[in-house]
């Protein structure tokens, strides 16, 4: 697939044809940290959040679990979420359907330069120089019907009943995503009252927008040459992960520093907390750094539900997060505007979350990357950065 540093030139990478890895696929520094297994007993353990039983009032334990996983982690696998495992098997069945397609269906939907929706690389990739081992699409649930036309312009069987199981995942997901951010609030520490009541809080509610990201990452003859998707933290507020069975999510983890692998838990979401968040919660919740690895035998299909503000809207750290006596540690951004900073800290190596940081309150509150569990702080990837753009 071409990456959008490349859509001068579009030509499709024939993952099925390749019998190595070409040089323009293969990362240097993949290897830099060890991985532990994150499914066994243990210190790196990946917290597991239960929803069963906490649907309708959550539950003081739960609320604990979510707080403790969002502050040492800024990850979780979230069980007993409701969501029927026979309808996840759908989903990722359609997804399969839809990444089979011939090449030439797919390349009609390719995204184009500065687009958010689409086919091929997601919009990360433009700053890196080395393409990854997959392919991705990206679309709103809200715009679903028509977006979907670019791959299936004769709308027929696969187009409809893609669309059907999407806006019907969408709606299950949507409402989760409502139940969490309540469960996320109340791990703040605020009341039954306060997440209702204060505007903020409902506004974030009220307004919050999803996107959807599906990635296929075929099997590859070098796994250990190739990535699937760069190590990154999601930009938003937080992200519902659907792996396959096959494994390939990483979490990143300081001191020591090395890669988790999240084990493919049957029905279970992996949840991510974005940057967004890490502002809204005045750094109290981490956004994690991940990457997807990729699978000699097997091909992998992921799906992330990206939740975050409507574009307009500014975040800043919510009065509740900010300690008494203190003053908020980040400044307000909307999603767009942390996109260009985004853009400039990957151009320069710096650090988004560092660039809107409050100088003052940031030393106050001793917001350095390398505290506690480290769940921000950022692997070395900066090898690969595409400088030029
Ligand atoms: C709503 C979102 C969130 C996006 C951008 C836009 C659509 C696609 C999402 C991803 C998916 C893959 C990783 C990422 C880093 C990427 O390049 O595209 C994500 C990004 C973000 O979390 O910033
Ligand atoms: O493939 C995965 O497990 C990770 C997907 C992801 O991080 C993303 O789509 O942002």
């Amino acid at each position: 697939m071409p990456t959008p540093s490349h859509l001068a030139n579009p030509r499709y990478f024939d993952f099925r044809a390749a019998r190595r890895v070409p040089e323009t696929h293969a990362w240097p520094g993949l290897h830099d940290h060890p991985v532990v297994d994150g499914g066994a007993p243990g210190p790196d353990a990946v917290p597991v959040v239960d929803l069963a039983g906490a649907a309708d009032e959550p539950r003081a334990a739960v609320v604990a679990q979510v707080a403790r996983a969002a502050e040492q982690w800024g990850a979780f696998l979230l069980t007993g979420h409701g969501v029927p495992a026979e309808l996840l098997a759908r989903v990722e069945d359609r997804i399969a359907t839809m990444f089979a397609l011939p090449a030439d269906d797919k390349m009609r939907a390719v995204r184009g330069p500065g687009d958010a929706c689409g086919y091929g690389s997601p919009p990360i990739s433009s700053f890196f120089s080395k393409c990854m081992w997959s392919e991705g699409y990206t679309f709103s649930p809200a715009n679903l019907r028509a977006d979907l036309r670019k791959l299936w312009p004769k709308a027929g069987d696969d187009y409809t009943s893609f669309c059907d199981v999407m806006e019907e995942f969408h709606k299950h997901m949507r409402a989760l995503a409502d139940k969490l951010l309540e469960l996320f609030l109340m791990a703040l520490g605020l009341t039954d009252e306060q997440v209702g009541g204060v505007e903020a809080e409902r506004r974030i509610a009220e307004t919050m927008t999803a996107t959807m990201h599906l990635n296929w990452y075929p099997r590859c003859p070098d796994p250990r040459r190739a990535l699937g998707l760069i190590a990154h933290t999601d930009s938003g507020f937080f992200t519902f992960v659907l792996q396959s069975l096959v494994p390939g999510l990483q979490l990143f983890r300081h001191a020591p520093d090395r890669w988790v692998a999240v084990p493919a838990v049957p029905g279970a979401f992996v949840v991510n907390v974005g940057d967004l968040f890490h502002i809204l919660t005045n750094g109290r919740f981490h956004s994690v750094y991940h990457r997807a690895v990729v699978n000699r035998d097997l091909d992998r299909i992921s799906l992330g539900y990206f939740l975050g503000p409507p574009p307009h809207a500014k975040v800043a750290p919510l009065r509740e997060a900010v300690p008494p006596g203190r003053t908020p540690a980040y400044r307000a951004v909307t999603w767009p505007e942390y996109m260009g900073v985004r853009k400039k800290a990957f151009t320069t190596g710096a650090s988004a979350l560092k660039m809107v940081a409050l100088a003052a309150a940031a030393a106050a509150a001793d917001l350095d990357d390398d505290a506690g569990a480290g769940a921000a702080a950022e692997p070395v990837v900066h090898q690969q950065l595409l400088v030029s753009s």
